[in-house]
């Protein structure tokens, strides 16, 4: 997989080449290019952002700026043009599983208030765009949501993650919050691992881990057992 972003802070961007993701880019299981939105400017004081039209606070970004660098960082295959903002479609794991799936992703960096509306419209005649929000809360820039995505996508990628296992079990990947993890020592002031946990009994403590994670769900994101398929819930579920 191929990853360009564009930001006017390419240096925000440093922490994906370290740890996990800079293995994976070193082991060619990904390229990661950070361009410098800057490099398309065209005025002395490399300007990217101007008034916005119908008054309001703040500053918008330059539809020129942008259009330039993406007609050069999009060049070649089209790629799947991602512009987090407040506004966007959230995103969620299936997202992630999707993009994953992708050959390359090019993710816009807004400040300001934002990129001209334009910039978008014109690039969805060429490629697929999707504007994307990670929560419902203001960041000041799309870097760290650039961030948080590249790094719930790059995690996905065949080898990335050592144990292929830990995406199968990953919260959401079933629908539900994952449950409680336990470890060394048995006792940790006072507080005993759970019985069932060190019984060997396997079937017992994947039925234990569900239900934790049923329960878990139901108290913190009801949301997320409404919108579950009836068939995937069996009476045991039911009946917690
Ligand atoms: C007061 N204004 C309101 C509009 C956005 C302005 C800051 N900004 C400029 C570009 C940009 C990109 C993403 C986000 C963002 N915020 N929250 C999220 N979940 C995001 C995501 N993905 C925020 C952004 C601040």
């Amino acid at each position: 997989m191929r990853i360009d972003i564009v930001t006017i802070f390419p240096e925000y961007l440093d922490p994906l080449r370290g740890a996990l993701l800079g293995r994976a880019i070193e082991r060619g299981l990904l390229s990661l290019d950070v361009h410098d939105l800057r490099r398309w400017t065209y005025d002395v004081h490399k300007g990217v952002d101007d008034s916005p039209y119908g008054g309001g606070p703040g500053m918008v970004m330059k539809p020129q700026v942008w259009g330039e660098a993406l007609d050069e960082v999009c060049a070649g295959e089209p790629p799947r043009l991602v512009v987090p903002t407040p506004a966007g479609r959230p995103f969620t794991q299936a997202m992630a599983h999707e993009y994953a799936g992708e050959s390359r992703l090019v993710f816009a960096c807004g400040r300001y208030e934002g990129i001209d509306q334009r910039v978008i419209d014109d690039a969805s005649t060429r490629m697929r765009v999707d504007e994307v929000s990670i929560g419902d809360y203001v960041l000041v820039g799309g870097e760290v949501a650039v961030m948080v995505m590249v790094e719930a996508v790059a995690r996905l990628l065949p080898g990335v993650l050592g144990n292929p296992l830990s995406a199968e079990q990953d919260s959401f990947s079933d629908g539900l919050l994952e449950g409680p993890s336990y470890t060394r020592p048995e006792v940790w002031r006072d507080r005993a691992v759970p019985d069932v946990l060190r019984s060997g009994n396997h079937k017992a403590i994947d039925r234990w881990r569900r239900d934790q994670a049923i329960e878990r769900t139901f108290e913190r994101r009801p949301d997320l057992l409404a919108a579950l398929p009836a068939e995937s819930l069996d009476k045991h579920d039911r009946a917690l």
